[in-house]
């Protein structure tokens, strides 16, 4: 479903250069969550960058469901991703001027659904992620996990075969992050989807079927144990 081959990704030059990666390689099959853990700085969003086609690699490539993202064509990468990939960034970009249930609904309108099923459906992804109460408030209305938790309801929503997440319990409180956590293990379970996140959340981590460390710009197993209380 999602396959970084021998990546490298350089920033700067001479006495600034900066090497993130260097032949990093990651396959995640679909049903697969994979979560992905390192020191700030280790360079987890920038991968995540590059998993999404956002960005492109000094060296290497990406394969989204089956093909490579074009290194020279962003609309054509734009295209490709669309349907295919999910995303929760930090900066989740909620349309400000659209409610919450807008903004689900605009997701599957652009998946194909129809405007009264994309209306339907996306207000029980609302309830899924526990906000059937605030379906009809703008962003700016809700706090900054609820804003979180209609990421994710938007990203999920038309079920793509590949959903990447950056921190996706970030700002969410202990009982919410774990509704959540339930949510996506459930989701990505029944819709195979596969699921790349990254998170400091060690309880997230181990909930998940593979968990590995971005260290020395390469991806390495680790067992993640949840902190005991
Ligand atoms: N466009 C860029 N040009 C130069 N350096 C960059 C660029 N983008 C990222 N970096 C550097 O790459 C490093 C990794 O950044 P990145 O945001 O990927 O780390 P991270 O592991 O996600 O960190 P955190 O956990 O703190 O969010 C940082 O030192 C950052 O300054």
């Amino acid at each position: 479903m999602l396959e970084a081959r021998d990546l490298t990704l350089r920033f700067g030059q001479g006495d600034n250069a900066l090497t993130l990666f260097e032949d990093l390689n990651l396959t995640v099959h679909s049903g697969e969550q994979v979560a992905i853990v390192g020191r700030s700085g280790s360079g987890k969003t920038s991968l995540l960058n590059l998993l999404a086609g956002l960005s492109m690699p000094s060296a290497g490539t990406v394969e989204l469901v089956g093909k490579a993202y074009d290194r020279r064509n962003q609309a054509a990468r734009d295209r490709w991703r669309a349907g295919r990939l999910g995303m929760v960034f930090q900066f989740h970009h909620l349309l400000g001027e659209f409610s919450a249930l807008e903004n689900v609904a605009l997701a599957l309108r652009l998946a194909g659904h129809s405007k009264a099923d994309s209306l339907r459906v996306g207000r029980s992804w609302l309830a899924e992620v526990g906000l059937a109460a605030r379906a009809d408030h703008l962003p700016a209305t809700l706090s900054g996990g609820e804003r979180q938790r209609v990421a994710i309801a938007r990203a999920l929503a038309p079920q793509p075969p590949v959903v990447l997440m950056d921190e996706p319990t970030g700002n969410l409180d202990y009982e919410t992050a774990e509704q959540i956590q339930g949510l996506l293990k459930s989701l990505t379970r029944d819709a195979n989807m596969a699921l790349v996140l990254v998170t400091h959340d060690r309880g997230l981590a181990a909930s998940t079927s593979r968990q590995l460390t971005l260290c020395g710009g390469q991806l390495v197993p680790f067992d993640a144990q949840p902190s005991s209380p």
